[in-house]
């Protein structure tokens, strides 16, 4: 399957205001037009947005937007998924114009994570002003990372390696004490980054439950400045940092973590590691940092 990266994510919140304040004054995005009192739109990048939060019920991944190159991409994707057994539903008109894209299908994964796969996102050809300076890193290598809870996690990586064609990039053992929401109980639990590009990872899998659907997603910006910049505003507005600055094993990104409105994270990074699929081994790594990352709490 020709998945070639994570393109968008959206997001239910119950508190609007705050993910509006978090994301335009802290984490630097900018709102792009279309943006209403329901739904926030952001923008990082060339693309009409990369983010879409909107008010509801609950704190949730609403979903997770894979892209494809085209139409006989998604066409093709599709039949592989109906064959293998999996239910996907196509969007029709109304939710292909909200999405801005030209064509999408709804699946979710063995966990019942929500995923989109779509084609032919809009542009937006206008400056984008992000209100620091600061740039995102995107392009080729998509939106940055998410990383979904996944119970039962083996059928989740045969799901992403061998259906959706993602590449195993690392896998990490986790000590049951930080998988409380485990399926089962076991001396350790494996978490695996994945990749359908050339960006270290663009998900990861998690071995537990966690009720927003969603661990964490990263950003990752142009300069280790952005990054530092970055976690003062955190810290001028009170918001409780996760995880402090570190740089981590497998991917080299210098990045910290920050509590997000509705109880999962954001991972706000820099110099994140580019590999080439081709000649990529999938390792074990035994650690999750090089230094830093202290995880509060
Ligand atoms: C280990 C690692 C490598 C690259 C990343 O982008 C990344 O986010 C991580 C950390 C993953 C992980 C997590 O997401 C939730 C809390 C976890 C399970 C820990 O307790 C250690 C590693 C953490
Ligand atoms: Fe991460």
């Amino acid at each position: 399957m020709d998945i070639r990266a994570l393109g968008y994510l959206r997001l239910e919140t119950t508190r609007l205001d705050a993910w509006r304040r978090y994301t335009l004054d802290i984490l630097g995005m900018a709102e792009a037009p279309g943006s209403t009192d329901t739904t926030l739109l952001l923008r990082l990048d060339d693309r009409a947005y990369r983010i879409a939060i909107q008010a509801g019920e609950s704190d949730r991944l609403l979903a997770a937007g894979w892209e494809l190159a085209n139409a006989g991409a998604l066409a093709a994707a599709t039949a592989a998924l109906e064959a293998a057994g999996v239910a996907v539903e196509t969007a029709g008109a109304a939710e292909l114009a909200e999405r801005r894209v030209q064509g999408l299908v709804h699946l979710t994964d063995p966990c019942g994570n929500p995923l989109e796969l779509y084609w032919g996102q809009a542009q937006d050809h206008t400056p984008l002003a992000t209100p620091y300076g600061n740039r995102f890193v995107t392009g080729d290598l998509g939106l940055g990372h998410v990383v979904l809870p996944v119970p039962d996690v083996e059928a989740a990586l045969d799901f992403y390696e061998n259906l959706l064609g993602f590449q195993l990039r690392d896998s990490m053992k986790l000590p049951p004490q930080a998988v409380p929401t485990a399926a089962e109980r076991r001396d350790f639990h494996w978490m695996h980054f994945l990749g359908p590009n050339r960006r270290h990872h663009s998900l990861g899998l998690y071995p537990g439950a966690l009720p927003p659907g969603i661990v964490h997603f990263m950003v990752e910006l142009e300069t280790l400045d952005d990054v530092g910049l970055g976690l003062d505003r955190m810290q001028a507005a009170g918001i409780p940092i996760a995880s402090s600055l570190g740089r981590h094993t497998n991917d080299r990104m210098v990045s910290f973590y920050a509590q997000a409105p509705g109880g999962f994270q954001v991972e706000y990074g820099w110099d994140g590691l580019v590999v080439d699929p081709a000649t990529w081994v999938a390792k074990e790594i035994t650690a999750d940092s090089v230094w830093g990352h202290q995880w509060n709490g």
